[in-house]
């Protein structure tokens, strides 16, 4: 089956999270596309009460394309840690809670370094892309980066986690990299690949 293309025009990003919408408008710039992001349009945030990435994309892609009649492009992502079996993955975003409500990303995976004793610090980052259309159809794309987690963090560039990831074959950190050298690994942008091919 082929899947639906996008038609030129304007495009609703369905996230609140800047990073994620700096690099969007990164990856979508070649693409003339009118961008709008979910923020600008006053959307609210939706629950995220999916157990998997693709089900809190969707969720995400959803409402805001039922609410502003737009096709929406939307990200579940997360960090996969080897030593905790997966985890934190779909649920990477609350993690990063700290007692008092703000998220401190270099403190959930400083408590990795103290817990975890294996010395095992593989990971990988995911993310799922959803574009979604207001009869309901939707088309998802998946991209995966493995790598390890350093502790304490390195760099200042990106977003989240960048500071502590390490793609594999790299010795830079995503925070350490330029957002153009992050986007020939992310999980965000070979998800994009996938979706360019298909839908672009
Ligand atoms: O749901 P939206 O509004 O898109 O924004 P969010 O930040 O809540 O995003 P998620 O629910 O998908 O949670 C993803 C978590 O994983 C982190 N994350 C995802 N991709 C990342 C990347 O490329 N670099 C660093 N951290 C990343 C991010 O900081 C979040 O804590
Ligand atoms: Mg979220």
């Amino acid at each position: 089956m082929t899947a639906r293309h996008l038609q030129p025009g304007q495009l609703v990003l369905a996230s609140h999270n800047a990073g994620k919408l700096r690099e969007f408008g990164a990856l979508l710039a070649p693409h003339g596309l009118e961008l709008v992001s979910a923020g600008a349009l006053g959307l609210p945030e939706p629950e995220e009460t999916g157990d998997t990435f693709i089900a809190n994309a969707t969720i995400k892609a959803l409402a805001a394309t039922r609410a502003t009649g737009l096709p929406a492009l939307s990200d579940d992502s997360g960090i996969e840690v080897a030593a905790l079996g997966g985890r934190p993955g779909v649920r990477t975003a609350d993690w990063a809670i700290q007692a008092d409500g703000s998220r401190d990303y270099a403190a959930a995976m400083g408590r990795v370094a103290a817990e975890d004793g294996s010395a095992d610090r593989r990971c990988a980052f995911v993310a799922v892309l959803v574009l979604a259309w207001p009869d309901g159809h939707i088309e998802s794309f998946e991209g995966r980066v493995e790598g390890s987690w350093v502790a304490p963090p390195r760099g200042g560039n990106g977003f989240g986690y960048d500071p502590m990831f390490v793609p594999e074959g790299e010795s830079l950190t995503f925070g350490e990299m330029l957002p153009e050298q992050k986007a020939r690994h992310s999980h965000r942008a070979r998800a994009f690949v996938a979706l360019r091919s298909a839908c672009l």
